[in-house]
């Protein structure tokens, strides 16, 4: 079964990519390259020992996405392609509105013209907000987002349901994923964050490498055991894997099916317990401080991922420990490479 794959080359893109190939799925990326670099492609080479179909094209280009659907016979879509600020001082919610609303409504248009059935979307825990209680499940509301960001991946969420509601014969499955990390245990692909990440591992390892000084934790006031954030920290190939179950549960069901997923550990960790854990695993020593909270910061979620395990039969494999020691591999090769 043909999948196309937008956003294939990004860093969750890839990892399914590669568990797509294992589970016997033959994925065909398209993917602007906006936010990923083609030195991905070499990766996924060395992975899978073929080189994987790709398209150079916007999945905001509906000919383009209608083109290679008919050429590649596709039979279901993984649409994580979505635009992310990088390196922008302030955010531009036209362009996350044009780009990632833009984008799930041109994957629709052309899976409803040419009769392609499956669909998972990539949506984001981000849509619960600051929850009133943890672990959140699917059913615990939603809460308007406090950046365009997550508001697009609530709107898709709307978008999604109401084309099923409308009838439409179409499978969606939308993930909500937590917060992944780490990489591919091969250490041929990875997180590629351009300029200064934002984001807690990179910006670990990097700093560990000695790319960044040192690491500021964003406030450790707040109410959790250390009083660091509380976040779901998912192994990117445990997140990878719930793909391949989604299009396994799609295949089972009538047409006109919708349903939401939560794709995280079932647990929180703090920001510190973290770092200790990167420590701990990597044998070194972290140069970090305790700065100001980061404004925006949700004070701590973790998912209950029981209805994942019981109706996709999906499960997490990895521990923390693997995703720390992954991602620090991952970074080595990096500066490997750069030699
Ligand atoms: O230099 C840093 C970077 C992060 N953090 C903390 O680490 C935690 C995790 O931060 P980060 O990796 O930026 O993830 P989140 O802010 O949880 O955001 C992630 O999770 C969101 C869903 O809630 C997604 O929408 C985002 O795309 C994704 O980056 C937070 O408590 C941060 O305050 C630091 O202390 N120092």
């Amino acid at each position: 079964m043909k999948i196309l794959v937008t956003g294939g080359a990004g860093f969750i893109g890839s990892h399914t990519v590669v568990e797509l190939t294992n589970a016997g799925y033959e994925p065909v990326i398209i993917d602007n390259f906006n936010n990923s670099e083609k030195t991905v492609l070499k990766g996924l080479r060395r992975i899978l020992k073929r080189p994987v179909k790709y398209y150079e094209k916007d999945c905001n280009d509906v000919k383009a996405l209608e083109q290679i659907c008919k050429k590649e016979n596709i039979e279901g879509v993984i649409h994580f392609a979505a635009y992310k600020a990088v390196g922008e001082s302030v955010e531009k919610p036209l362009k996350y509105y044009e780009n990632n609303i833009g984008s799930t409504l041109k994957v629709l248009e052309v899976m409803l013209k040419l009769g392609i059935k499956n669909l998972v979307f990539s949506s984001s825990c981000t849509v619960y907000g600051q929850p009133d209680e943890i672990p959140v499940t699917e059913d615990t509301p939603r809460k308007p987002a406090a950046s365009p960001y997550g508001n697009t991946k609530t709107i898709c969420e709307d978008i999604l349901r109401d084309t099923i509601t409308a009838g439409n014969p179409l499978k969606i499955i939308a993930l909500r994923y937590f917060n992944p990390i780490g990489a591919h245990p091969s250490a041929n692909i990875g997180e590629l964050p351009r300029g200064v990440p934002s984001n807690l591992v990179p910006f670990i390892t990097q700093t560990a490498i000695g790319i960044r000084q040192k690491l500021t934790v964003f406030g450790n006031d707040y109410n959790t055991s250390d009083g660091t954030n509380v976040r779901d920290f998912i192994h990117v190939v445990d997140l990878a894997k719930a793909h391949v179950s989604a299009l396994k549960l799609l295949a089972t069901q009538q047409d006109n099916y919708y349903n939401v997923f939560n794709v995280g550990t079932g647990k929180g960790n703090t920001v510190l317990e973290i770092i200790k854990a990167f420590e701990k695993v990597n044998k070194l020593k972290l140069n970090y401080e305790i700065g100001p909270r980061r404004p925006g910061d949700v004070e701590k979620i973790y998912g209950s991922v029981e209805k994942s395990e019981k109706v996709m039969g999906w499960k997490t494999e990895k521990t923390l420990e693997d995703s720390v020691r992954d991602a620090w591999r991952w970074e080595k090769k990096i500066a490997k490479n750069k030699k």
